[in-house]
């Protein structure tokens, strides 16, 4: 193998490190509106709920099929769509506040790309301002986001850390994310002691230092 061919080698493992960060989606996810993604929806869960032996006559069932299209589109995976996307505005860090920030203890809710059933933890988020701050509600906004989709842990922690970083135009973020998964409690292995922790530290909280107050802030209560 020359230089060249390794250099590709190097591009093509980049790109692959770069897209796998992204929610897996087709070229053409946002073809149809939401309204004709809860129809189609809607029709296939009937059918499913069919299958499964379920009478859609019955008065507390007839609805289900449409309530679920519509919770999938508009609330529990409405992070699939760019376009709610949190607006996110700078502003200029005038008080020259440069120490950490911590937005701890963030209401989680997730769903599990593997099985589709919930998620549930906190996130904790933690950056250290260089010019610019944002308001405290858009890192939850920015978590929610990201958590309004079909998950795995550790991408969502990436993804949030990834949107610190441009939103806050700094390198100095922190995540933490500390979830029950239901696919493992309430099924296969069903074990409901377990929780998953995953975070991601970049920039200044690499040391030790910073990391360390950062974990000392979300422990305390
Ligand atoms: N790494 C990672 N794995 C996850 C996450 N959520 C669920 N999983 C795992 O995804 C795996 C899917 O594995 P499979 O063996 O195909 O699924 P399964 O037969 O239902 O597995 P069991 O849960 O062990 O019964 C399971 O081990 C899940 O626990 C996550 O956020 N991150
Ligand atoms: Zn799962």
């Amino acid at each position: 193998m020359d230089n060249q061919d390794l250099e590709n080698d190097f591009e093509a493992m980049d790109d692959h490190m770069m897209s796998s960060l992204d929610t897996p989606l087709r070229p053409d996810a946002f073809d149809l509106t939401d309204q004709e993604k809860i129809k189609i929806i809607e029709g296939h869960f009937r059918e499913i709920m069919h299958t499964l032996g379920l009478d859609l006559t019955d008065d507390s069932l007839k609805g289900t099929p449409h309530r679920v299209a519509k919770m999938y589109v508009k609330e529990i995976f409405h992070g699939l769509n760019p376009d709610n996307k949190p607006a996110i505005r700078r502003f200029e860090n005038k008080y020259n506040y440069n120490r950490m920030l911590v937005e701890r203890d963030i209401t989680l809710y997730s769903s599990c790309e593997h099985h589709f059933v919930p998620i549930i933890g906190k996130a904790h988020v933690a950056y250290i301002p260089g010019e610019h701050v944002i308001g405290l509600s858009k890192l939850n906004r920015i978590v929610q986001y990201y958590a309004r989709r079909p998950q795995v842990q550790e991408r969502m922690t990436m993804q949030i850390a990834n949107e610190l970083k441009q939103a806050l135009q700094t390198d100095d973020v922190a995540v933490l994310i500390e979830a029950d998964h239901l696919c493992v409690m309430s099924r296969g292995v069903n074990d409901v002691t377990s929780s998953t922790i995953t975070a991601e530290y970049s920039g200044l909280f690499e040391q030790d230092q910073y990391r360390n107050e950062f974990l000392s802030h979300i422990r305390k209560k």
